[in-house]
């Protein structure tokens, strides 16, 4: 498998760990940044060049990792096509990947023990889309970011 990781300073040594664990496991990995240390650095040129990584290369999946998440889900899902979801435990990361045909997670580096988070991101990993109703929603939101215009109510 294809797969971008990005992080900022918080998530720097999850990220490296990362890098190394799936590029053993045998998935073609991109690590785009940071690659050294800085307490300063902040994560949306990171979220966005993974994010944008993974929506060029259809099927590639992405790994963005900070502090919380959050901030780093937030950048992801600015990249129009990229669906980003914050997985803090194995069941959203695998609702993630059914549901909400998610190609990016988010982790917390400072939520999560080592152990913890490879399990979440094992299961992000593995899980595959249910299509169906869930494909009906992704639609209208997909349509929304192409037209402007709201789904009807
Ligand atoms: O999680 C994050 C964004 O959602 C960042 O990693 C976090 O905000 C960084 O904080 P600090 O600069 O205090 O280390």
């Amino acid at each position: 498998m294809r797969i971008y990781l990005g992080s900022d300073h918080a998530g720097l040594e999850l990220k490296d760990h990362f890098v190394k664990r799936l590029t053993g496991l045998g998935h073609e990995v991109t690590d785009v940044g940071p690659h050294a240390y800085d307490a300063d650095d902040d994560y949306p040129p990171y979220c966005v060049e993974a994010a944008r990584r993974v929506v060029a290369d259809e099927g590639s999946l992405g790994l963005v990792i900070g502090g919380s998440g959050n901030g780093e889900q937030i950048a992801a899902n600015k990249v129009p096509g990229a669906r980003a979801a914050l997985v803090w435990n194995v069941e959203t990361a695998l609702l993630a990947r059914r549901h909400n045909n998610a190609q990016l997670a988010a982790v917390g580096a400072r939520m999560h023990t080592v152990e913890e988070a490879e399990r979440i991101v094992d299961a992000f990993l593995a899980a595959e889309f249910e299509g169906g109703r869930h494909q009906r929603r992704i639609g209208l939101l997909a349509e929304y970011e192409r037209t402007g215009v709201p789904p009807a109510l």
